[in-house]
């Protein structure tokens, strides 16, 4: 049964992403305030009445913010694992009233014909992770916030028709920004976030012949540029002997490299279509 998504918002100002098959309709993470939330999922042509279940990454705040809030008004069952919900318990107002389901890391839960798996991330929080989406035979994987990718989660994001990869900074402008030192030294750190370069290396030894379009998500405002995430990882890619096809091209060879933004959700993606 065919996946579709829409990354409604990604970045540290809040991430949201919306996933669907024809039964069953999920979100990642709330990391905006329940009003916000609606509006993106409105300009989607969603809305909060219809959504079987929040997924929670970890419990940082871009990722949590709106959870409370907007699980309670729609009476949406939210799931984490069991360090997470020890954070999540803490940090969200009125977590007592929420529904919560305990989906443990490196699990399978299947919500109908929709099959979701998570695993381990490298991100400094209390046990983060990404998410692996099966419908019929696609899968959609989500890895962000995470410093570093190892050979077990490149291993499992490979087996991806598409796959939404953190590419969150450019290291010189992160170096010669503004933020302090601790700041900087924890998102260069393996449990920090990835910056494009990163990104790309990973992806090299990813792209082994499932992958066809990768969303370049969680970018800095401050330390990263959409254009500069593209020209940084096509050309490490391109290095490597890859293709990079064209953005909305039908027939397009090669890996297709797409953005995500922090104030709008992207368009539709069928992993049907090519
Ligand atoms: O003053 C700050 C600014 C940011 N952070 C954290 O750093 C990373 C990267 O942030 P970007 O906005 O993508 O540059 C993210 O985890 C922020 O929460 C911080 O700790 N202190």
């Amino acid at each position: 049964m065919g996946l579709r998504f829409s990354v409604l918002a990604s970045g540290s100002t809040g991430n949201a992403l919306l996933i669907e098959n024809r039964e069953v309709r999920l979100l990642v993470d709330a990391g905006l305030s329940a009003k916000k939330i609606d509006q993106l999922l409105a300009s989607r042509e969603r809305d909060g009445s219809r959504i079987d279940g929040i997924l929670v990454t970890h419990e940082h705040s871009d990722h949590i913010k709106g959870i409370s809030v907007f699980a309670r008004k729609y009476q949406i069952p939210v799931y984490a694992n069991e360090r997470t919900w020890q954070e999540l318990e803490r940090l969200l107002p009125k977590s007592e009233f929420i529904e919560r389901r305990v989906f443990r890391t490196g699990e399978r839960l299947d919500f109908g014909s929709m099959t979701v798996e998570s695993f381990e991330t490298s991100h400094d929080a209390a046990e983060p992770v990404g998410y692996r989406f099966h419908s019929g035979d696609q899968i959609l994987s989500l890895a962000t916030d995470t410093g570093y990718v190892s050979d077990k989660m490149k291993a499992l994001l490979a087996d991806s028709d598409v796959l939404i990869l953190e590419a969150n900074h450019d290291v010189e402008m992160l170096r010669a920004g503004s933020y302090p030192w601790n700041v900087k030294r924890r998102i260069l750190s393996d449990n920090g976030h990835l910056s494009n370069d990163a990104a790309a290396e990973a992806l090299c030894d990813m792209l082994t012949g499932r992958i066809r379009r990768v969303y370049m998500a969680h970018l800095s405002r401050h330390h990263n540029l959409l254009d500069l995430a593209r020209l940084t990882m096509s050309n490490i890619l391109q290095e490597r002997g890859f293709q990079i096809g064209a953005a909305g091209s039908m027939n397009a060879k090669g890996v297709v490299l797409m953005d995500t933004y922090h104030d709008r959700p992207t368009e539709w993606d069928d992993l049907l279509l090519a």
